[in-house]
C-alpha cells in the first residue's frame, strides 16, 4: 500500500446499500419512540418521517408546529438543524452501520412559517475511512418547492458499544427492531 504524504486528501472508499436496508418506498422505522426528531411518542418533537429512497438516499417529512418557534409564527433554526440531523441520520440505515454526526452544517435559504412541511431529500454523497459524507435540502410545501434551508455533514461510524457506553440502559421494546440490532440491546 503507498503512504499518503501529509496533508494528501485520502481516496473516496466504496459505500454501498447494505442487502438487508429498507426497499426504496418504505418507511424507515423511528429508531427510539421517545427520539426528538422522530420519536412517536415524544409530545414536542419533531415527528419527522423517512422514506428510503433508491441507492443511498432517503426522502423525509417535518412539519412545522407552534412547538417549534423561534420568532413567532417562525421555524427556530436549531429545529430545523435537528430536522436535518434526524433525516441525514436515517442514512445509516441504508449503509447498516451505526454512525453519529460528527459535523452539521446548516444554510437557512428563507423562513420557514409554522404550518411549513419541509420535504427534505438527502444522500451519502461519498465515505472516507470512518467518514460518511452527507447533504440534504429542504424544499417548501412540495418535494419540487423552492429550497429553504441546505445542510451538509460528515456521520463517523462508530461501534454498536458507542450507545451502550455513553447512553442509558433501554428495552429493546423502545427501539424499532434495527436500531435494537445496531446497539446490541437484548430483548
Ligand atoms: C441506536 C441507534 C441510534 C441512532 C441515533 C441517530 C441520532 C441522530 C444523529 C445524532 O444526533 S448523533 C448525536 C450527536 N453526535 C454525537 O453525540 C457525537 C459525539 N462525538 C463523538 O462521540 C466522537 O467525537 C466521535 C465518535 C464522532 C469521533 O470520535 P473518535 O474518537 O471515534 O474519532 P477519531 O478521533 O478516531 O476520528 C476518526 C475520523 O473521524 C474524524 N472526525 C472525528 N470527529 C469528527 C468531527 N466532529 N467532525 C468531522 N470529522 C471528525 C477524524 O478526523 C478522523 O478522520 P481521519 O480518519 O481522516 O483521520
Amino acid at each position: 500500500m503507498t503512504e499518503r504524504q501529509h496533508g494528501e486528501p485520502r481516496p473516496a472508499d466504496a459505500i454501498e446499500r447494505h442487502p438487508g436496508a429498507p426497499a426504496p418506498g418504505s418507511t424507515i422505522a423511528s429508531h427510539y419512540r421517545m427520539c426528538v426528531g422522530c420519536g412517536p411518542d415524544h409530545p414536542t418533537g419533531l415527528h419527522v418521517t423517512v422514506v428510503a429512497g433508491e441507492g443511498l438516499t432517503v426522502a423525509g417529512t417535518f412539519t412545522v408546529t407552534d412547538d417549534h418557534q423561534g420568532a413567532p409564527g417562525l421555524a427556530h433554526g436549531g429545529m430545523l438543524s435537528l430536522a436535518f440531523d434526524e433525516v441525514l441520520g436515517s442514512l445509516i440505515w441504508l449503509i447498516g452501520k451505526p454512525a453519529v454526526t460528527g459535523h452539521l452544517e446548516t444554510s437557512y435559504r428563507r423562513p420557514v412559517p409554522v404550518g411549513t412541511t419541509l420535504h427534505i431529500d438527502a444522500a451519502v454523497d461519498r465515505a472516507e475511512g470512518r467518514k460518511i459524507f452527507m447533504s440534504a435540502t429542504g424544499r417548501e410545501n412540495a418535494p419540487d418547492g423552492p429550497v429553504s434551508v441546505a445542510a451538509s455533514a460528515v456521520f463517523i461510524v462508530v461501534p454498536p458499544t458507542h450507545f451502550t457506553d455513553h447512553g442509558r440502559p433501554v428495552a429493546a421494546s423502545e427501539l424499532s427492531e434495527a436500531a435494537a440490532k445496531v446497539a446490541e440491546v437484548n430483548p
